[in-house]
């Protein structure tokens, strides 16, 4: 297998960046931060700029502001990088964007561009709601600014496969395929690249990657979060939507996929979509939705939602490699702890021991703190006598050279470089959308779950005869 050429230089071409959604929890939280750290080590082109946009009224000295509480809230701080000379590169174009009316958006990009120079690229970022994604791409085109430009595409990219197919018609309209970068950042994590880096780099690995070894493959991405700030998107979104369909599925295909011909980006991806082409349907009855106590209570929540905040789905992926086995995955909000987690868990071997401990072995990949990969042993335990115990070595990721890469410093870094293999395939997302038709047209009852659980009783029995391996 190749190893492909990744770009770790700045790009050169000046850059007209274009934030829709700019006011938004995605921004704040993880975009305008990332955004920074490049800044911070020098991964930006020289000549840059960044224009904020949204529906409100606010202007350049208020986003400034909003910029500098963002980084202080969740860093890097304003002071360990060129803050005086960042925040200057920023601008805010206030009230709105959309075919019929330009606001001022056009006046600020044109500043940008006077600014950085003719031949700035232009990159369009939509970190707005699935909902506004298609009349943002119409205005885009009908102001003129499509041409030659590069434009980033938030999950979920559409919320149904009817929705999916009418957003991409129009985008494959406006646009060259090559110009879309359709984002999921899970797939950027140090640890999901490594379910390709070391799965196919080590036969210990690889050699059990199937299912004569692997006896259930479970994704789980809890959180103790809530969603106040958030509270209108997540309503109309639910934890399914934003988070199994979206990030779980394609956690799911990476595990799942066949050996790439290459390590390039075309070969991953279709690597990737392929694998979402064996996933069953999913059985409405294999999928437990749960909302937590007091979820109605919050602000910009109907009284009588039923959204879910809490999903688990037992999913099958009928290839060769993976026939007859479960992947079980959950996600949730307000749940017991915060951990996102892939885990392997591997068969028990035909005696001669027979009494093992309830823990089996696994290969687990935890994507926190920068990502750790954990290999779970029976081992004996220690003492005189022959009882054996479940014990685990643990890779810290940090502890390896180099330098960390957040996703979403990762991501724009690959937008603004071009390098499109982190970013999901448009046939996989037909995929993962056909996948969960039956599940959208007959919707089981969302269960109600205590906060500070691992949700309703209902996602323990997805995992039977086995357990979570987190719980
Ligand atoms: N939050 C997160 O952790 C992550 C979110 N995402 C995705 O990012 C997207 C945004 O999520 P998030 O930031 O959490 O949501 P928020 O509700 O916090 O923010 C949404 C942003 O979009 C703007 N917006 C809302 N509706 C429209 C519209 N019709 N037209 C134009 N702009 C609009 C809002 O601006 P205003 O109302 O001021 O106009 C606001 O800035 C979603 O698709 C989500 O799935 C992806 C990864 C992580
Ligand atoms: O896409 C989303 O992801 C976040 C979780 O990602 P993280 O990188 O912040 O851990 C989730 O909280 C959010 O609801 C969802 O929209």
């Amino acid at each position: 297998m190749s190893q492909p050429v990744r770009e770790t230089r700045p790009p050169a071409q000046p850059t007209v960046f274009v934030m829709y959604g700019a006011t938004g929890d995605l921004a704040r939280r993880l975009v305008l931060p990332a955004f920074f750290e490049l800044a911070r080590q020098g991964l930006l082109p020289e000549q840059w700029r960044l224009v904020g946009t949204s529906r409100g009224d606010e202007d350049t000295a208020w986003f400034r502001d909003h910029v500098r509480e963002a980084l202080e809230e969740f860093g890097p701080q304003p002071g360990e990088g060129p803050w005086e000379d960042f925040s200057a590169r920023l601008s805010y174009a206030g009230g709105g964007f959309s075919a019929d009316d330009a606001g001022s958006l056009p006046a600020r990009v044109a500043e940008a561009r006077d600014a950085v120079g003719a031949d700035a690229q232009l990159v369009h970022y939509l970190a707005v709601p699935p909902g506004a994604a298609l009349g943002i791409t119409r205005a885009i085109e009908a102001h003129g600014l499509a041409e030659g430009c590069r434009i980033v595409y938030e999950k979920p990219y559409g919320t149904d496969l009817a929705s999916f197919e009418e957003l991409d018609a129009e985008v494959q309209r406006v646009f060259d395929e090559s110009q879309v970068f359709r984002i999921d950042h899970f797939l950027a994590f140090e640890a999901v690249r490594n379910l390709v880096g070391a799965r196919f780099a080590n036969t210990l690995l690889g050699a059990v990657w199937n299912r004569e070894h692997v006896e259930q493959v479970q994704i789980d991405i809890a959180e103790t979060l809530d969603v106040a700030q958030r509270a209108d998107f997540y309503d109309a979104t639910g934890a399914f939507l934003d988070m199994i369909v979206t990030h779980l599925f394609q956690l799911a295909a990476t595990v799942a996929m066949e050996t790439p011909a290459d390590l390039s980006a075309d070969a991953v991806r279709a690597a990737r979509d392929a694998a979402l082409a064996d996933f069953r349907a999913v059985d409405p009855a294999e999928v437990v939705l749960g909302q937590f106590e007091g979820y109605r209570d919050i602000d910009g929540v109907a009284d009588d939602s039923s959204t879910d905040t809490l999903a688990a789905v037992r999913l099958w992926v009928d290839s060769e490699r993976w026939r007859g086995v479960p992947f079980l995955l959950r996600s949730g909000k307000k749940m017991a702890a915060d951990e996102q987690r892939i885990t392997l868990l591997l068969r028990r071997p035909e005696g001669p021991l027979t009494e093992l401990p309830e823990r089996p072995s696994a290969l687990s990949f935890s994507l926190l703190e920068g990502g750790r990969i954990e290999v779970a042993l029976i081992v004996k335990a220690l003492g005189v006598g022959e009882e054996l115990t479940t014990g685990t070595a643990a890779l810290p990721l940090p502890s390896l050279p180099g330098t960390d890469a957040p996703p979403y410093v990762k991501l724009i870094h690959d937008v603004l470089t071009g390098d499109r293999a982190l970013f999901t395939g448009v046939e996989g997302l037909r995929n993962a959308w056909q996948a969960i038709e039956p599940f959208q047209q007959a919707r089981p009852e969302v269960l109600p779950y205590a906060e500070g659980t691992w949700g309703p009783d209902a996602v323990e029995e997805l995992a039977a005869p086995r357990q979570w391996f987190l719980r």
